[in-house]
């Protein structure tokens, strides 16, 4: 459909608000990395809209890099192993990175990178994600900047898609049941 008006069922986090909670975490960001250099690793591609506004709202210096990961379905989701779609460009060893991520739902892609990313020896590495789902977590994640802990339910918005629409949305809701049909 042209207009997606009617495809929404409510916002769970509207707009003013979710900037607000962004620039508050960029608050705490930047005075836990002052005086260091920040590598920001957004996961494609849900991070693009996270990372778009973290990255303006720090005043510590940062570079950006971005990886995208896929995992094979249902089978590999379990066991968390995920293909590399896209790596990082930069070196990481000795860089102070911090990930970031549009939602933690159940923590396998999160468990997966953190292990991937550590064996690179980055200097320090933490996770800062927009989202998470503690329901739905299958494997605890230690993540040290979190926006909302938000109800196990299928949310769209700010990054976050439904078979690849609705990501531009400024918030984050819900869809009505009629565009799962
Ligand atoms: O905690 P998990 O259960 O692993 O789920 C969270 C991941 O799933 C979503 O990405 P997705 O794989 O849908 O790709 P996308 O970011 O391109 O939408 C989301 O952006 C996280 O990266
Ligand atoms: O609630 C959600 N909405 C969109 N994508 C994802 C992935 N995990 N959880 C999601
Ligand atoms: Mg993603």
């Amino acid at each position: 459909a042209a207009d997606m008006g009617n495809d929404l069922e409510k916002v769970l986090i509207p707009e003013d608000e979710l900037q607000a909670k962004i620039k508050e975490l960029a608050g705490r960001i930047d005075e836990d990395y002052a005086g260091k250099d920040l590598l920001l690793v957004g996961v494609l591609k849900g991070a693009v809209m996270v990372m778009a506004d973290l990255a303006r709202a720090l005043h510590v210096p940062v570079q950006m890099d971005w990886m995208a990961v896929s995992s094979y379905g249902a089978g590999t989701k379990s066991s968390g192993v995920v293909r590399v779609l896209k790596d990082l460009d930069t070196d990481i060893m000795g860089r102070h990175v911090l990930i970031v991520e549009d939602i933690i739902d159940s923590g396998l892609t999160l468990h997966w990178l953190l292990e991937n990313l550590k064996s690179r020896n980055p200097a320090s590495l933490e996770i800062c994600t927009a989202l998470r789902k503690p329901d739905a977590v299958k494997v605890p994640i230690d993540v040290k900047y979190v926006g909302y802990d938000i109800p196990n339910e299928f949310v769209i918005g700010y990054g976050l898609d439904y078979a690849e629409r609705y990501r531009n949305l400024p918030f984050i809701g819900t869809l009505a049941p009629h565009v799962y049909k």
